[in-house]
C-alpha cells in the first residue's frame, strides 16, 4: 500500500539535498505553504472581527440597560453613548421599515410603507398609520379580542383608518369591498364606547351611543357579525334594524337598550319617527357604502338620521380651531368606493376636516384580485376544481366559469 506524503517545504529542503527533486515540485510545495499561512491569517482576522462585534453589542446592551435603570452619566459617558447610538442608527439607516422600531422610522420609511400598502391620504394633521396592532392605541382588552378573533396583521385600510378614528377625527375611506373596512371603523368605535358611562336603564331611553348605516340588509347583517366578534368581549350590545322584519320586534329590542345600532337608513328613520328610540346620545356614526346608499335613493333618509343626532357636538368648521379634549365630538366615518357629487355633498355637510384615505386605486378591484386562466376539457372540469380547491385552501373566493 502506498502512503500519501505530506510535502512540507522543510521536508523538501532535506529531500532536495539528497535527491535534488524537480524544481517545479519545490515551487508547488512552497506555494501551498504560503496559501496555508494566508488561510490561518484570514481565520484569525475573522475571529478578531467577530470578537469586536460581540464587544460592541455588549456595550450597546449595557448602555440600553443603563438608560432603562435611569443611571446618571458623566459627560464623557454621555458623549460615548451618543456616538454609539449614532453608529447604531447609521447601521440601521439602510434597513427596510419592517426591521425598524417605530422611533427609528424616518419620513422616507413612512412613505415607502404607504407605497407598499397602496395607502394614500388627503387632509391635514394626519396621524401616522399603524404597522402592527400593538402600535395602535387600542386598549389591552381590544388587542386581546383582536388576537382571539385571529387577525394577525391589520389590513391596509385598518392600518390607515384606525389611528385617525382613535383621535375622534372624521374619515372618508375609499377602499374595495372585502378590504376589512368593518374592523377599521368598529375598533375605534368600541374604544370610544368603552370610555363612556355604562349604558344603564336610566339612559337607555336616550338611544344608542353609535349608529352604523348600510344600504342593504345583507350588508347590515355582515357588519353586525363582524362587530359582534369584537363587541362581545367588551359586553357591548349590538342591535340590527333592517327592512323585511317586524318593526315592532325591532322597536322592542331598541327599547331594551344597546350601545350600537346597525341599520338600513329607511327602517332606522321609521323607528325614530315611531319614537322607538332617540339618538340624543349618539355621537359616532358610520355610513358604509355611501355611494350605494345614494344610488338606491336613500339620501333623504340618511340625512334624516344624521339630523336626529345632536348637532351641538359637531366639530367646528374651522380646521385650525382647537378641540376641547374633555368634550365629546361627533365622529363620522364614511366609506365609499366612488365619490359622486351627492356623496361629496353629504361629506361637506356632515363631516368636519376629514382625512381622506384611499387604498389602491379607488373604484377598481384590480389590486386585490389575482386572475388565473386554466384551460380544461368539459369532462375534466370537476376534477380540476376539486384539485384547485384542495391546493388553494387558503383562498377565500374563487369564481369559475
Ligand atoms: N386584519 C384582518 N385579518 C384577517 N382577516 C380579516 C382582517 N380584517 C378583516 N378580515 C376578514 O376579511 C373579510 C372582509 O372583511 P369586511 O367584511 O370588514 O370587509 P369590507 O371591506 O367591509 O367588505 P364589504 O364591503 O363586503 O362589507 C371578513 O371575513 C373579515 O373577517
Amino acid at each position: 500500500m502506498t502512503r500519501k506524503r505530506n510535502w512540507s517545504a522543510s521536508y523538501l529542503r532535506v529531500y532536495a539535498k539528497c535527491w535534488e527533486p524537480d524544481a517545479r515540485l519545490v515551487e508547488f510545495c512552497r506555494e501551498r505553504d504560503r496559501e496555508r499561512e494566508e488561510e490561518v491569517k484570514n481565520r484569525e482576522r475573522e475571529r478578531l472581527e467577530k470578537q469586536m462585534m460581540r464587544e460592541h453589542e455588549k456595550e450597546l446592551e449595557a448602555v440600553k440597560e443603563q438608560l432603562k435603570d435611569g443611571v446618571e452619566e458623566g459627560p464623557e459617558e454621555a458623549a460615548e453613548q451618543k456616538q454609539m447610538e449614532e453608529a447604531a442608527f447609521d447601521m440601521c439607516v439602510d434597513c427596510h421599515w419592517s426591521e425598524k422600531k417605530i422611533e427609528e422610522m424616518t419620513e422616507r420609511d413612512w412613505r415607502i410603507f404607504c407605497e407598499d400598502f397602496n395607502i394614500s391620504y388627503k387632509g391635514s394633521r394626519i396621524p401616522r398609520p399603524m404597522r402592527y396592532w400593538e402600535e395602535g392605541a387600542l386598549s389591552p382588552e381590544l388587542l386581546k379580542a383582536v388576537q382571539k378573533v385571529g387577525y394577525k396583521k391589520p389590513s391596509p385600510i385598518q392600518m390607515a383608518a384606525i389611528p385617525i378614528g382613535l383621535q375622534q377625527r372624521d374619515v372618508i375611506g375609499i377602499a374595495e369591498t372585502g378590504s376589512g373596512k368593518t374592523a377599521a371603523f368598529v375598533l375605534p368605535l368600541l374604544t370610544y364606547i368603552s370610555k363612556l358611562p355604562p349604558m344603564t336603564e336610566e339612559i337607555e331611553a336616550e338611544g344608542p351611543y353609535a349608529v352604523v348605516m348600510a344600504p342593504t340588509r345583507e350588508l347590515a347583517q355582515q357588519i353586525e357579525d363582524e362587530t359582534v366578534k369584537f363587541a362581545h368581549f367588551l359586553d357591548i350590545r349590538v342591535v340590527s334594524i333592517v327592512g323585511g322584519q317586524s318593526i315592532e320586534e325591532q322597536g322592542f329590542k331598541l327599547k331594551q337598550g344597546c350601545e350600537i345600532v346597525i341599520a338600513t337608513p329607511g327602517r332606522l328613520l321609521d323607528c325614530l319617527e315611531r319614537r322607538y328610540a332617540g339618538l340624543n346620545q349618539c355621537n359616532y356614526v358610520v355610513l358604509d357604502e355611501a355611494d350605494r346608499m345614494i344610488d338606491m335613493g336613500f339620501e333623504p333618509q340618511v340625512m334624516g338620521v344624521l339630523d336626529a343626532m345632536p348637532s351641538s357636538n359637531l366639530k367646528p368648521e374651522n380646521e385650525d380651531a382647537e378641540l376641547d379634549e374633555k368634550k365629546i365630538y361627533r365622529t363620522t366615518y364614511m366609506f365609499s368606493a366612488t365619490m359622486p357629487p351627492a356623496v361629496e355633498r353629504l361629506a361637506r355637510k356632515y363631516l368636519r376636516n376629514p382625512v381622506v384615505v384611499t387604498i389602491g386605486t379607488a373604484g377598481t378591484a384590480a389590486d386585490l384580485i389575482t386572475q388565473h386562466v386554466i384551460r380544461v376539457n368539459e369532462t375534466e372540469k370537476l376534477d380540476r376544481y376539486e384539485n384547485i380547491f384542495q391546493a388553494t385552501g387558503g383562498f377565500q373566493n374563487i369564481v369559475g366559469f
